[in-house]
């Protein structure tokens, strides 16, 4: 199914500060290799009849390319992020203007909240993550906006800081997710909604291979997740890998370059 996109060019891409346990601020990072590599997945999209609109990059906003986190969209309403961390704190006003710009329902967030990071439409309600980055007045928040109801989910490993690094939405009913990264409790919540679910092993979530993007059919996800695309193609999904290892020195994969615009 053909889906749209917002997607930011890495132009100012670098690892100059660490606020996850990926970022290592002293050791080297090939800009011009995380173009490229980011111009791969863009010509992906297209290639797979997605529509793809892009963001201007700011400079002094090295993690601007990771759209996911810049807002939530659904049903044409987009609620604007508020990023925990201050290096972080001006993407979300400009995520919200470009939405603005283009006509779409714009509301301000009250509350800290990551955008897709932390915020997945799945089927008719939203699973939200909370406990290292979106608060859980947030959650409310967003179920008020959305008229959805949000199912919250306590994320205990700072590795896997967003929802988005520890659950990929496969299908309006499945999900594929890595239970070390949940609390007891959202894991038995999982299993009560999921049964069927994808089950990634800790090898497939230290590749990010759980930052992925599904347009029901088709699983966008890092290349060095082979184990997950083989469990993913034994339920009938087809995997298409794409090399985003310069990304990954920043903690993010495809799904964190991707927002989804449903208007
Ligand atoms: C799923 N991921 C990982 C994302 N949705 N976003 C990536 C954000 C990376 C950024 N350095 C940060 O730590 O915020």
């Amino acid at each position: 199914m053909s889906r749209r996109y917002l997607m930011c060019r890495p132009t100012y891409f670098a690892v100059d500060y660490a606020i996850n346990p990926w970022m290592d601020p002293t050791a080297p990072v090939d800009a011009g290799l995380a173009v490229a590599q980011w111009t791969r997945l863009h010509e992906l999209y297209l290639s797979l009849g997605h529509t793809v609109d892009l963001i201007d990059p700011l400079p002094g906003l090295p993690d601007m390319v990771f759209a996911a986190n810049g807002a939530t969209v659904v049903d044409g309403k987009v609620y604007g992020a508020q990023f925990r961390h201050p290096e972080r704190a001006d993407e979300g006003p400009a995520y919200l203007a470009w939405f603005d710009q283009q006509g779409f329902d714009v509301y301000a967030a009250k509350s800290v909240n990551e955008g897709e990071g932390d915020i997945l439409l799945a089927g008719e309600h939203l699973l939200a993550g909370t406990g290292l980055r979106t608060e859980l007045a947030a959650h409310a928040e967003a179920q008020e906006l959305f008229g959805r109801p949000v199912i919250t989910l306590q994320l205990v490993d700072p590795r896997y800081y967003h929802l988005d690094t520890a659950l990929t939405v496969l299908s309006p009913t499945n999900v594929a997710y890595y239970p070390g990264a949940f609390s007891p409790g959202s894991q038995a919540v999982l299993r009560r909604l999921y049964p069927d679910a994808v089950i990634a092993t800790a090898a497939d979530a230290a590749v990010l291979g759980l930052n992925a993007v599904s347009d029901g059919h088709r699983v966008v996800l890092p290349s060095a997740a082979t184990r997950l695309a083989e469990a993913l193609a034994s339920k009938g999904f087809q995997p298409v890998p794409v090399d985003v290892s310069e990304l990954h020195k920043a903690g993010g994969g495809p799904k964190c370059c991707t927002l989804e615009v449903r208007a």
